[in-house]
């Protein structure tokens, strides 16, 4: 390498870690304050783990006993100590049965984005963006999202950094970057969608699955699973959240595994799963849009 600018350059560039690759040629020069510079990738992180998971855990659960009709088949199948988590349930559940007509069952079911209302206080969804052609962008429909709080998760099939996403990666604006050079493909269309549903498949234990695949549906289960979708931030609109990453502990409960809205490409190497999760950096209030930063420099 030669000496002078163009190695400067180039350790530069070593540094550099692109969250969207199409996004790296087109927009860098024109948006160089919207680059965000961390520390070291150890530092990169909001919030804790444990408030990543803790808030996971309580969106999860309260997912799963409010579709308890379905799941109490499952559990069945599950050992001892899961099942006893959800005892009452289950007892309440049999008295439910017994009184109550199917339809009016149906009706009693409260649809996921009111499930993460009831729990965090807020609810988001997708949207047409506030920025011109921008396409779709991530909104607060409902409430105030406090700083700090996990606002949305980045769904997708996750590939180390030498499995090969060549074919997957043509045209695809979807694909996140993990600092570490994990690869996160959260298009929900074409072969990114084929690959993911594969994926699923494999993966599942009987009626038991081990991630959610409805994010690639217009029925999503998990409501937080469209972090996909949040645009760029601008020079002139600033961003609100920021990426975090976060590897799925082997003791996740497994019958909350279903919301997971990621999985693995390939199951060779038993590395933990990542997960990537938007973190609010101020109070959003409803109806603003979420902004990320597609840039990240790591020194
Ligand atoms: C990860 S996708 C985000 C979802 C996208 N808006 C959509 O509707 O499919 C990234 C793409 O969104 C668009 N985008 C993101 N931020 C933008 C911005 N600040 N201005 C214009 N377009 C943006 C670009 O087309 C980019 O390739």
């Amino acid at each position: 390498m030669p000496g002078g600018p163009l190695q400067s350059l180039w350790r530069r560039w070593c540094r550099y870690k692109y969250r969207f690759v199409p996004w790296i040629a087109l927009n860098l020069n024109n948006n160089p304050r919207t680059l965000r510079y961390v520390p070291e990738e150890s530092k990169d992180k909001i919030i804790s783990d444990e408030d990543v998971l803790g808030t996971l855990l309580k969106v999860f659960q309260a997912l799963f006993v409010n579709d308890f009709n379905k799941q109490s088949d499952l559990l069945t199948m599950l050992p001892e100590p899961v099942k006893s988590k959800y005892q009452h349930l289950l007892g309440f559940e049999h008295h439910r049965m017994n009184l109550l007509e199917n339809k009016y069952q149906q009706q009693n079911i409260s649809k996921p984005e009111d499930i993460l209302y009831n729990t965090l206080c807020f609810s988001v969804a997708r949207g047409t963006s506030s920025l011109i052609s921008a396409g779709r962008g991530v909104f607060v429909t409902k409430g105030l999202v406090p700083r700090g709080t996990v606002v949305s998760m980045y769904p997708g099939t996750v590939y180390q950094k030498y499995e090969p996403i060549f074919f997957q990666s043509i045209g695809n604006p979807f694909i996140f970057r993990c600092l570490d050079g994990v690869l996160i493909d959260g298009n929900d269309k074409g072969i990114s969608k084929v690959v993911y549903r594969s994926c699923n498949g494999r993966d599942q234990l009987g009626p038991l699955k081990m991630s959610d695949s409805s994010w690639l549906t217009s029925e999503i289960h998990n409501p937080l699973a469209i972090g996909q979708y949040v645009n760029n931030c601008s020079n002139n609109r600033a961003a609100n959240v920021c990426y975090q990453e976060f590897d799925v502990p082997a003791d996740f409960p497994i019958e909350l595994k279903q919301y997971l809205p990621n999985i693995a490409y390939s199951t060779e190497k038993h590395s933990p799963l990542r997960c990537v999760v938007l973190v609010a950096l101020r109070d959003i209030k409803q109806g603003e849009e979420l902004f990320s930063n597609y840039y990240t420099i790591v020194s």
